[in-house]
């Protein structure tokens, strides 16, 4: 592996969606907690008619703008600006490196890595796996390597954290030659946010991640869950793809496969449109017409079926997931709730866990809605299963991971 000590001690981590993208420059040396975050900003909208662009200083004004950013070239370089006129441009000698999240490593990147044009090639490769992520992850690379060729670019792979799933749950029972030829396989996604709080739950029961199993429950637009076995993942509901598995804000996850020969061979559709249908207009966005699980959530308050019945479809797939992954570990110590509707979504905790009390898992009510935001336990005391709220932190997440390669 390539090792390039650095002196700086800033990192610039890039979360780069297929439509926005999250920068956080943290310093690696900081007095809290270690670290300390000198800014923060979230580009949005990219290539529609006005992008938005939140940049938010730890010590200055939080300054938000519209602008006209047609690709994540144009946002990137936007977001360099806002950096730079806060005097933490990516020139700046502090500047160890710059930290990307890219979504599909494939089966090869098993840790973080320093990009050069072979590794990018490799994540070009990969683009038919993850259309709608890894586009965006190259561009991010392209553009901080045009803004300073000097700092290092470390990629960190959100299928890393599983590559220690068993052959026996990452095979798919098809034809084996055929499986292998095309790399069709379980790769599994979130990785750096299922390692994340598996590990900070460990820490809030006052045990060794190697001493815990725990089921992550990773709830956001995207969400997947995984059973992590003594710090090592073991499962996981996302597959080739992160279209597999739970129900999400516009993709479906699980369906019979055949549901695709079907709408192409009695419904008509085209394979491209079939892509979209199932990735972009299905989920709680294709059941009820919204995405957001607050307005699924205020609609169903005020009695909607439509919204109802997403809700509950949502439930019903997590739950399934819940029992499956008990199974799959065997003795299970804590279900952790991250991500922005795991976090904040008090009725979707308590109604996907509600009936599971024969499994030892359950929520004590006033602790569930209890207005906090650090991590923190939501089970009554007797429970033999801990549930807990775990704020996730990816940025922060590949910020260490990328320091401990790259940091003096
Ligand atoms: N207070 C809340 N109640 C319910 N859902 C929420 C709340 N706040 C955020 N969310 C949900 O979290 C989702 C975004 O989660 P996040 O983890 O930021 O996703 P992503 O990283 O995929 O963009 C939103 O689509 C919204 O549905
Ligand atoms: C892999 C994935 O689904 O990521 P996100 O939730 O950011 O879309
Ligand atoms: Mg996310």
């Amino acid at each position: 592996m390539t090792r390039t000590r650095r002196a700086g001690s800033r990192v610039l981590v890039l979360n780069s969606g297929s439509s926005s993208v999250k920068y956080q420059l943290l310093d690696m040396n900081g007095t809290v907690h270690g670290t300390a975050r000198l800014a923060t900003g979230l580009v949005e909208r990219i290539g529609e008619r006005s992008a938005r662009l939140v940049h938010t200083p730890a010590h200055g004004e939080r300054r938000e703008r519209e602008a006209d950013l047609p690709d994540h070239r144009a946002a990137l370089t936007a977001a360099a600006e806002e950096l730079a006129a806060d005097g933490l441009g990516l020139d700046a000698p502090e500047l160890a490196a710059v930290g990307h999240r890219v979504v599909h490593g494939g089966r090869w990147f098993t840790e973080p890595t320093v990009v050069d044009e072979g590794v990018l090639a490799e994540i070009e490769r990969l683009v038919p796996l993850a259309p709608l992520h890894n586009p965006a992850n190259i561009a991010g690379i392209r553009t901080a390597m045009a803004l300073n060729g000097d700092v290092p670019q470390v990629a960190v792979f959100d299928t890393a954290f599983h590559t220690t799933i068993p052959e026996h749950a990452a095979r798919y029972a098809l034809d084996a030659k055929t499986a292998e030829e095309h790399r069709i396989r379980k790769y599994g996604f979130h990785g750096t946010s299922h390692a994340y709080v598996a590990r900070r739950t460990a820490a809030l029961l006052g045990r060794e991640p190697s001493a815990v199993n725990v089921i992550v429950l990773h709830l956001g637009n995207g969400a997947s869950a995984s059973a992590v076995a003594g710090g090592r993942c073991v499962e996981t509901s996302m597959g080739l793809t992160p279209l597999e598995g739970l129900v999400m804000g516009t993709r479906s996850g699980d369906i019979d496969p055949a549901v695709v020969f079907h709408l192409s061979r009695v419904a008509g559709l085209a394979m491209e449109d079939i892509d979209v249908l199932l990735n972009q207009r299905s989920g709680l966005m294709g059941l009820c017409g919204d995405n957001d699980m607050r307005e699924v959530l205020r609609r169903r308050a005020e009695g909607d079926e439509e919204a109802r019945l997403a809700f509950d479809v949502y439930i019903h797939r997590l739950k399934k997931y819940i029992g499956a992954y008990c199974a799959v570990l065997g003795r299970v110590d804590a279900v952790a709730f991250t991500a922005g509707v795991g976090e904040n979504a008090a009725p979707v905790r308590s109604a996907a866990v509600a009936g599971l009390e024969g499994l030892g898992i359950e929520v004590d009510e006033p602790a569930n809605t209890a207005r906090e935001s650090g991590p923190r336990l939501i089970s009554p005391e007797y429970a033999r299963v801990a549930v807990a709220v775990v704020p996730t932190d990816e940025e922060l997440e590949i910020a260490t991971q990328v320091f401990a390669l790259v940091g003096s």
